[in-house]
């Protein structure tokens, strides 16, 4: 397969060339700039010497409409201008933005802040959260590939959501992301100096996510959730914790919630549920396509607690996005993905 990156400078894009690099299938990776053209990009990055020694290249049309597949890793607002001309013609499409998650446009612009795609690329566009949306991603041209928050949170909440396991009327979910969620450009929010050694809430009830959580939560269960969902900044590079609570409904035990997770996730490799642990953190999937869950019941409050990990570069952006590209090419989902967590 030939494959073209858009944003291949940024962290979204490093990670899918260190993922594509070994994939199997893939026989060439193009590397494109919207800011760098002809920038050796081993100079860029000293990490990739030997490796890609190549220049980066300018983004046109018609060179992109000769791969097998593009994905676009640039910010919100780029997908939506550079990939529709490219819709019908040949590559399959993987965005890693926000730009074709949301199916109401208004809703895009309102949490956005930018112009939405336009309404027949939306239309287009399935939401790639693999493990539950395998048959629409196999025969979609264009895939959104979800948020990171949303990919940890979601597959830990939609099985117990659809089977009627846990009350959604009081469903609380405290999310933890490491600062290369923020992307490679610095900014106030992640200066080392008001990152390190500070834990920072930001964006309250004003996080993008909230809107695609509660779009996935009613495409996969028909329920009408809203969810209250704080997001925080914490001193580390990688990684996403969230922690999620809700009353069990009447009737539910520990066992029922445990028993649900592994059976919805019994043939789906990435999504690991554990049971017994006393310690359960982003370690445990670092530099991994892993999503690993853990749930407990407080018999004293009759509340879940759920838990759920995920390497925000790779289950939540890059690893999802090449395990979506098996599924569109019909490949192994697991393909080029089976790296074992760098725990230490
Ligand atoms: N970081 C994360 O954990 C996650 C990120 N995402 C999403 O993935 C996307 C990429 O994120 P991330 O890699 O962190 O972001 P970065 O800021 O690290 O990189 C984005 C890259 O996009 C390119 N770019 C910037 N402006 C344009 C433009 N106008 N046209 C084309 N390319 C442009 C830049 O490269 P150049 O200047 O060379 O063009 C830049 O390196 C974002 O939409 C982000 O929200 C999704 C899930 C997780
Ligand atoms: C730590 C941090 O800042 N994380 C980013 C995640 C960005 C992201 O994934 O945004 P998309 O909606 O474009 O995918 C945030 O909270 O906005």
């Amino acid at each position: 397969m030939k494959v073209g990156i858009i944003g291949a400078s940024g962290y979204g894009g490093l990670e899918l060339i260190r993922l594509l690099h070994t994939h199997p299938e893939v026989e060439d990776v193009v590397l494109f700039t919207s800011s760098e053209e002809g920038t050796i990009f081993s100079d860029r990055y000293s990490h990739l010497l030997n490796i890609y020694d190549r220049p980066l290249q300018s983004i046109e049309l018609e060179k992109l409409a000769e791969f097998d597949v593009v994905f676009s890793s640039a910010p919100a607002g780029v997908a939506s201008k550079l990939l529709p001309p490219l819709i019908g013609k040949g590559p399959r499409l993987i965005d890693l933005s926000g730009d074709f998650r949301l199916k109401d446009l208004a809703v895009y612009e309102q949490w956005y802040k930018k112009q939405a795609a336009p309404a027949s690329a939306i239309a287009e566009s399935v939401y790639g959260l693999t493990e539950w949306n395998n048959d629409a991603i196999q025969e979609a041209q264009l895939v959104a590939n979800p948020g990171c928050y949303p990919t940890a949170v979601l597959l830990s909440l939609l099985p117990l959501l659809k089977d009627g396991l846990i009350d959604p009327s009081h469903l609380i979910i405290d999310a933890k992301s490491g600062i290369s969620g923020a992307g490679n450009k610095p900014s106030q929010m992640t200066h080392f100096s008001e990152t390190n050694e500070n834990t920072a809430i930001y964006k309250l009830h004003q996080h993008q996510h909230i809107p695609e959580i509660e779009q996935t939560i009613a495409q996969f269960t028909e329920k009408t959730v809203p969810i209250t969902f704080s997001t925080h900044l914490v001193p580390m590079t990688r990684g996403i914790l969230t922690t999620s609570y809700a009353p069990v409904t009447e009737g539910t035990t520990e066992a029922d919630l445990f028993d649900c997770l592994k059976e919805t996730y019994a043939s789906h490799p990435f999504v690991r549920v554990v049971q017994e642990t006393d310690k359960f953190g982003t370690n445990q999937v670092y530099g991994s396509n892993y999503c690993d869950i853990h749930v407990k019941v407080d018999p004293r409050t009759n509340r879940a607690t759920i838990v759920s990990v995920i390497d925000n570069l790779v289950k939540g952006a890059a690893g999802q996005a090449v395990q979506n590209m098996n599924v569109q090419f019909k490949l192994a989902e697991t393909t080029g993905l089976l790296h074992i967590p760098a725990f230490i």
